[in-house]
């Protein structure tokens, strides 16, 4: 009796600290235990949120983006929060960086089970008719084809493992284009056909692949969308829950669709975007 009263004490104890640190927004799940995770553009935004939450999980994260500098100042700040991160340079449009990327984290880690494919570009603002074929190129180069020839890469090595998970970040904007940018809502679309192609592919191989649609989020990428005040509220007006999405707030799901807790699951989409409107 008096066990079960201390094994009750201790429970409850537990509990509270879980709810604590749920309601802190620190993760109280070990999902991703000694897992390796590639995160392309996660120097800043959904990416870095996606980094920080992968890695809080357990997971070993090699962290990437163009620039160096920034490599440098999102490992060294994950680092100081005691997270297992490294990084490297990785341009994705660049065969030679894409394989360095998982070079890194075989030398690292031994090898790669998560890959999040977050990088894009939205170079253009306007009607599709002045789209010019440069810009079609590089949009679609960026956001869509390096994105299969990514996930192409890392394939070996989660074999090598047994299987892996990927996660390729599209957008709300696949389902409901957003205003002025063509190229980039066509470009997330297709990353929907993207997602549900190679999860037919790669389930013969024990890799899931789904795909997260966010909705508004602050960051530098979507400024353009809320700058100015009245963007701003129209936006939050058009939505269910009536304001604009945190990055944090796209990391839990990303880490869930990585984790075994979705091991059947793969080919969809996850919405995450306030109850913006979402259906193709
Ligand atoms: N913020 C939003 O409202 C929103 C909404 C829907 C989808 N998304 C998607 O979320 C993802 C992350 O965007 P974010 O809002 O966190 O902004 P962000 O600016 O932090 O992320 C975009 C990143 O992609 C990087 N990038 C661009 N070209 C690259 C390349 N060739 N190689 C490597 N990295 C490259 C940029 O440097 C930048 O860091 C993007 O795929 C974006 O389309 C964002």
């Amino acid at each position: 009796m008096q066990t079960a009263g201390l094994f009750g004490g201790f429970c409850a104890r537990a509990w509270r600290v879980s709810l604590r640190l749920a309601s802190s927004g620190m993760a109280p799940q070990q999902r991703l235990t000694n897992k390796v995770a590639l995160v392309t553009a996660s120097t800043d935004g959904i990416g870095f949120a996606i980094t920080r939450r992968l890695a809080q999980e357990g997971a070993h994260v090699v962290i990437s983006s163009r620039k160096q500098q920034n490599v440098d100042r999102a490992v060294a700040e994950l680092q100081r929060e005691g997270l297992s991160v490294s990084g490297t340079v990785c341009h994705v449009g660049k065969a030679k960086d894409r394989e360095q990327l998982v070079a890194t984290a075989v030398r690292l880690h031994g090898g790669v089970d998560i890959l999040v494919a977050n990088a894009a570009v939205s170079p253009f603002f306007g009607n599709l008719m002045d789209v010019t074929e440069e810009i079609w190129d590089k949009i679609l180069d960026i956001n869509v084809k390096a994105t299969a020839l990514m996930t192409k890469a890392v394939v070996p090595e989660m074999e090598k493992r047994g299987g892996g998970s990927v996660v390729i970040v599209a957008s709300v904007a696949a389902y409901n284009p957003f205003p002025g940018l063509g190229p980039y809502n066509v470009s997330k679309t297709a990353l929907v056909g993207l997602t549900k192609n190679l999860a037919t592919e790669l389930a013969a191989r024990n890799i899931r692949v789904n795909c997260l649609a966010p909705g508004v989020i602050k960051t530098k990428f979507s400024h353009v969308l809320w700058m100015d005040k009245a963007k701003e509220e129209g936006i939050k007006e058009s939505l269910c829950i009536k304001r604009i999405g945190k990055p944090e707030e796209c990391a839990g799901i990303v880490s869930f669709l990585c984790s075994e807790d979705a091991s059947y699951i793969t080919g969809e989409t996850i919405v995450v975007a306030g109850g913006a409107p979402s259906r193709l």
